[in-house]
């Protein structure tokens, strides 16, 4: 039970890496979070070793995290952090009765089935509630060990659900910046993902770094693209949710986004690299969807297409030479 503190409680909905992780940073000043499993066995798990050697092996977690195998309690939470992969978050809303004021987005993704944002998905569960983005430059396992991070909280109730939220949210090693850009926050996140598989390509066909920047750059001139298409604002997408999440994401094998484009660029097939993965490469599931929307808005995502070829199984040299030959253009922002 979580004992009334006048504090609103917190809950954490799903319980991979970077839930578990932000869970961890939550409970870092002894505060009590609840922390929701799906798998059988491992909320008791959490509960008698404080680990979740399932998803974050490397983490110590606090004794203030309860973690529950009982979707329907988190209900009761004032604030929910709802931290599902993207293509699972609707059917674990849908499996809740109740839902808090405030729901705070962590997933990175748009729902394949759908071309839904995150946002959609949760506005059609739970109308009522208020909807939040929190992204940024995240591993879990740098910010389940205490280190610094920040992030972007974008606050789709505006400043007074983050006079609401961020008071719950902030600690000394985890700082939020307000914004009202939900969609931006969200594109940010999504389309980062995609981009990071190329940029792990690269890497796995030995290209260089003048290439990966190239492409890091490029990238960004897609993203920037697609979320002022869909309403986003440059500012945002220029933030810890945009630029700064995906230079991290580009950068680092650390990032399953980047280390599956790795495997494709070092010749494994798509098939290969995509099989038997317990943990989610969430840029897999969101480029086929995130090309369609793009197509259907008449926005040009040429390394987006380019992952697409990769994902369906095109080889990555041939690829990357189309994507080279491409006619010259000039370098500002254009559809
Ligand atoms: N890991 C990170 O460093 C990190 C950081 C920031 C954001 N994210 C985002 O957080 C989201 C979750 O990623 P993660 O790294 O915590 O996951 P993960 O790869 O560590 O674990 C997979 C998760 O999927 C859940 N799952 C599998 N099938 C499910 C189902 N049918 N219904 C509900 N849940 C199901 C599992 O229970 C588990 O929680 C993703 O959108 C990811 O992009 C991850
Ligand atoms: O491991 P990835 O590629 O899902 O990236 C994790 C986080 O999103 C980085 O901010």
């Amino acid at each position: 039970m979580i004992e009334s503190t006048g504090e609103p409680s917190i809950g954490v909905v799903g319980a991979g890496a970077w839930g578990t992780a932000l869970a961890q940073a939550l409970a870092s000043d002894g505060r009590a979070v609840k922390l929701w499993a799906l798998e059988d066995g491992l909320a008791e798990a959490i509960n008698a070793t404080h680990r979740n050697d399932l998803y974050l092996p490397s983490a110590a977690l606090s004794e203030t995290i309860e973690a529950t195998g009982e979707l329907s309690v988190m209900s009761n939470c004032d604030i929910l952090l709802l931290v599902t992969p993207a293509q699972h978050m609707g059917s674990t809303l849908e499996r809740m009765n109740n839902y808090p004021r405030d729901l705070v987005l962590c997933s990175k993704g748009i729902e394949a089935s759908s071309g839904r944002m995150m946002q959609e998905v949760a506005h059609d569960a739970a109308p009522g509630s208020d909807i939040a983005v929190l992204s940024g430059p995240t591993f879990a396992h740098e910010v389940a060990a205490g280190l610094p991070c920040a992030v972007t909280l974008a606050c789709g109730g505006g400043e007074a659900q983050w006079d609401r939220i961020s008071p719950a949210i902030a600690r000394q090693n985890l700082r939020p910046y307000y914004s009202d850009d939900v969609i931006g926050a969200e594109v940010g996140g999504a389309v980062k993902n995609v981009l990071a598989i190329a940029c792990g390509v690269v890497d796995g066909l030995g290209l260089g770094q003048n290439a990966r920047n190239a492409l890091i750059t490029r990238g960004f001139a897609e993203m920037l693209r697609f979320g002022v298409a869909l309403g986003g604002k440059p500012e945002t997408l220029n933030g810890l949710c945009g630029l700064g999440d995906l230079v991290l994401t580009c950068s680092s094998t650390s990032s399953r986004n980047f280390s599956l484009g790795k495997a494709l660029g070092e010749g494994m097939s798509a098939d290969g690299a995509l099989a038997d993965k317990r943990t989610v490469a969430e840029g897999a599931h969101t480029a086929p969807v995130l090309r369609d929307i793009a197509r259907a808005r008449g926005v040009q995502m040429p390394i987006v297409e380019a992952v697409n070829h990769l994902l369906e199984g095109r080889s990555a040299p041939d690829v990357v030479a189309e994507l080279l030959a491409r006619p010259l253009k000039a370098e500002g922002l254009s559809r």
